[in-house]
């Protein structure tokens, strides 16, 4: 039965229970003309949450954390993060709020949040808010990996508040309903073992266990459970991170309080989709020194990891210098996993028979990408092209390619393994949210105009099926561009 009443919306509050020390009872700030911008239907769907009812005065008014079922309890998650490699050892949702988990008809749990909901305890200096672009940026951004096959929060809705916002100008405010495995991160681990209560960071790491790793549970005994729950959140980021690198997305704030123990994507501030294929890009205009590059990711993901381990080890072994020796060798899996999780996806995206030896997969993927980075071809658009270049039509990726007796010799390889193009189109986009076109649709939707927001979403929603009148969301931006600078989303 859909949930079609606030009365019939039942709300856990397992994270709330379980862990009082990390979570601050609280309320939204109440929106003053509160109005529904866009609403994610299907997962309304998949959530059981009638969509109609959602777009009602109530729905809405659930949507933005005016009205709350009976027994809910809205609570501030404390959090605390290495933030481009400085620690804040008090970070949590400064303007966000966990509504509590909603069990699916699937019965899956989830979490039901909302970001830009008003000042919190963890605020700091900040206003709680957000604004209605970078809430947006948020949806699009996060729809379109959940259709790429990459594991992510989603966005339910963006909700206009009716409060002007000041940043650099003063923006009109927005809070994101979104919906996710759990907003447990690394960085909650950090805070739990900064408490120095090995009792809360074994709540937080059960609470984990349960909720995303539960095979762990039967690892064995003492700290084994833990080892598992560590082993288990490195090789979810190391798959990640390998979807993230062959779809060429950038994050850009790859703090320990943006990386999640369940292996979903969160937080789409400053990020963006590679157009030119060069390693080095950078998007955030806050990561002066390139930190968070293309090309940094998987490095990135690992030193994150390891602070995760260092939050872990009382749990793994009472004796230190054991611990470390344990997790040590639980951090190594990353790049064994992330070597096979990248060779396996590639060898997809170019169409290559199952069984083949991995070091000759790996040696073409990297003969590709050198000629790719070379000449900076689209990344998106040059994977399509392989498609019609296995079909014998070469044209499309010799058109890019400076080196092309270097792409001859490299197409006769590839094309001698037997690719095959139907499954290259199955996995290669021809839509993903370019950026340029991004900003394009938040400018519009900012001003008033959410026609062009609509077709962004039509195009990203289905990213494989190449349809005409979207030809001009399959380009690049602009050459000679550059990379855009994205001011970070707030
Ligand atoms: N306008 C704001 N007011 C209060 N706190 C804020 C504001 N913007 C960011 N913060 C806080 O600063 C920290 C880092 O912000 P960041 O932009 O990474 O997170 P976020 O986008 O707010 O949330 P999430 O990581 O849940 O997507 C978080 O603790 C966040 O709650």
């Amino acid at each position: 039965m859909d949930v079609s009443s606030p009365t019939d919306l039942r709300l856990g509050t397992r994270f709330a229970d379980e862990l009082p020390e990390l979570a601050v009872r609280w309320q939204a700030e109440e929106a003053p003309e509160p109005q529904l911008v866009v609403l994610n239907e299907p997962l309304a769907a998949e959530l059981g949450l009638d969509p109609r009812w959602l777009r009602s005065e109530a729905g809405v008014r659930l949507l933005v954390g005016a009205e709350v079922p009976d027994g809910a309890t809205p609570v501030a998650q404390g959090y605390a993060g290495h933030q481009f490699g400085g620690y804040s050892p008090r970070l949590g949702d400064g303007r966000a709020l966990l509504l509590g988990e909603l069990t699916d008809p699937a019965g899956r749990v989830r979490d039901l949040h909302l970001k830009g909901s008003g000042r919190t305890p963890w605020a700091r200096g900040g206003d709680g808010l957000a604004g209605l672009g970078p809430m947006l940026r948020e949806h699009v951004v996060s729809e379109a990996m959940h259709t790429l096959g990459i594991p992510t929060t989603r966005s339910l809705a963006v909700v206009a508040t009716g409060r002007g916002v000041r940043r650099e100008q003063v923006l009109p405010g927005a809070v994101l309903a979104r919906v996710a495995s759990s907003h447990l991160r690394v960085g909650s681990f950090q805070y739990a073992r900064a408490t120095g209560d090995d009792d809360l960071l074994r709540r937080l790491a059960d609470h984990a266990i349960a909720r995303h790793h539960p095979a762990a549970r039967d690892a064995g005994p003492a700290g084994a459970a833990y080892v598992a729950l560590l082993e288990g959140v490195v090789e979810a980021q190391a798959r990640l991170v390998a979807q993230w690198m062959l779809v060429g997305f950038v994050h850009g704030v790859m703090n320990t309080d943006n990386m999640t123990i369940s292996g979903e994507s969160i937080d789409y501030g400053p990020c963006a989709f590679l157009d030119a294929y060069d390693p080095a890009t950078v998007f955030s205009s806050i990561d002066e020194g390139g930190r968070y590059a293309y090309r940094n990711q998987p490095a990135a993901a690992q030193w994150n990891l390891a602070r995760l381990a260092e939050a872990l080890l009382p749990l793994i072994d009472a004796d230190e210098e054991r611990a470390v020796e344990t997790a040590t060798r639980s951090l190594q899996g990353f790049a064994t996993t992330y070597a096979d999780a990248f060779t396996a996806d590639a060898a997809a995206k170019l169409g290559l028979p199952a069984g083949l030896d991995r070091a000759v997969v790996a040696s073409l993927v990297e003969d590709l990408l050198a000629l790719m980075a070379a000449a900076r071809v689209d990344h998106t658009s040059f994977f399509r092209a392989l498609g019609d270049a296995a079909r014998g039509d070469v044209e499309g990726v010799r058109g890019v390619v400076l080196d092309l007796p270097g792409l001859d010799a490299w197409l006769e390889r590839w094309r001698g393994l037997g690719p095959d193009a139907e499954a290259m189109d199955r996995v290669n986009p021809v839509y993903i949210p370019r950026n340029h076109l991004v900003e394009q649709a938040l400018d519009a939707a900012t001003a008033g105009d959410l026609a062009p927001l609509h077709r962004l979403l039509e195009a990203v929603t289905a990213p494989y099926d190449e349809r005409p009148g979207l030809a001009a969301y399959a380009e690049p931006g602009p050459a000679g561009a550059g990379p855009y600078v994205t001011f970070c989303g707030t």
